[in-house]
């Protein structure tokens, strides 16, 4: 793909619960500032979606609204065919209990910045999880002890996730997040922090739950990784949608790094600035 071709974006479904989601004109303006802005988006039921973007584009704000967790100034989300915003609504959309709670069950989430009970141990999280979600008791039991062993989080299970490191705590946040097999995971930057044996087994996780049916939708820095795991992609810039679709048609014979770099803009550093920085030490 040269400069002149515009860039894939595919198109949207007529139905929004035909998608595992279905985002429809979302906007959010912080203090006036725009961070998403009319942003639509489906993810086909059984991809692997990865939503990249430059840092500040929106994926986080898209996630929340997304989830329920984050009013937009417009638009809805639509999650497994639950409308949690409301269609129709116009500027002014009203989250539905039954809807979000029904979305609720349906997605299992990672996020930065959420609340977690981290006075409880990795174990105690996520019994607690499940019995919250009305799983029953032995399940969850099983469940825990599969998911505590494969994320090698066996030997901190009684320790506080307080006291958990940066990798240790996502890595148990995404125990959470699997625990009840959602029908869609929607995990932001679930690789950062994770050490490298530990997202060989994820990626495993992930594939697995896929070629299962289920929908992963995932946010990355990392062009390699979401080439490398990923059927879809969505390039995500100011808050809008720049490119969408299957990763292949997406990028064409371009590695998904250059296509990012292409849409969003390439920077450098000037040649005097900090240079200061590259002063040698008395
Ligand atoms: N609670 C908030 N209050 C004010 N501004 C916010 C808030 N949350 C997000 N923003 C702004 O919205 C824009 C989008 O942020 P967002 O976190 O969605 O980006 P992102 O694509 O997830 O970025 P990153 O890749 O760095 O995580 C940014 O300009 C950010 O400063």
């Amino acid at each position: 793909m040269d400069a002149r071709t515009p860039a894939h974006i595919a198109p949207i479904a007529q139905d929004p619960r035909q998608p595992a989601l279905a985002l429809r004109g979302l906007a959010k303006a912080f203090e006036g500032s725009p961070a998403v802005h009319n942003l639509s988006l489906d993810i086909p039921r059984g991809s692997f979606y990865g939503l990249v973007g430059p840092n500040g584009a929106g994926k986080t704000t898209t996630i929340m609204m997304a989830t329920g967790l984050l009013r937009p100034d417009a638009g809805t989300a639509v999650v497994c065919g639950h409308d949690i915003w409301g269609a129709g609504t116009g500027q002014h959309p009203e989250p539905d209990n039954t809807e979000v709670l029904a979305a609720k069950a349906a997605y299992g989430l990672l996020a930065d910045g959420l609340p977690v009970f981290d006075r409880l141990s990795g174990r105690e999280y996520l019994v607690y999880l499940g019995l919250l979600r009305g799983m029953d008791a032995s399940v969850v039991d099983k469940r825990s002890k599969d998911l505590l062993g494969a994320l090698d989080l066996a030997e901190a299970q009684d320790k506080y996730i307080v006291d958990y490191s940066a990798g240790m705590t996502k890595k148990i946040l995404l125990a959470g997040a699997l625990l009840h097999r959602p029908e869609i995971l929607i995990l932001d930057e679930p690789f950062e922090a994770v050490d490298p044996v530990s997202g060989q087994v994820i990626r495993q996780i992930l594939h697995n739950y896929v070629a299962a049916g289920g929908t992963v939708v995932m946010s990355s820095h990392v062009m390699e990784l979401v080439q490398g795991i990923c059927d879809h992609v969505a390039v995500i810039a100011r808050g809008q949608v720049l490119a969408s679709g299957q990763i292949d048609e997406v990028r064409g014979q371009q590695s998904l790094s250059d296509l990012f770099v292409q849409l969003v803009g390439g920077r450098s550093l000037d040649a005097d600035s900090l240079g200061w920085l590259g002063e040698a030490r008395r």
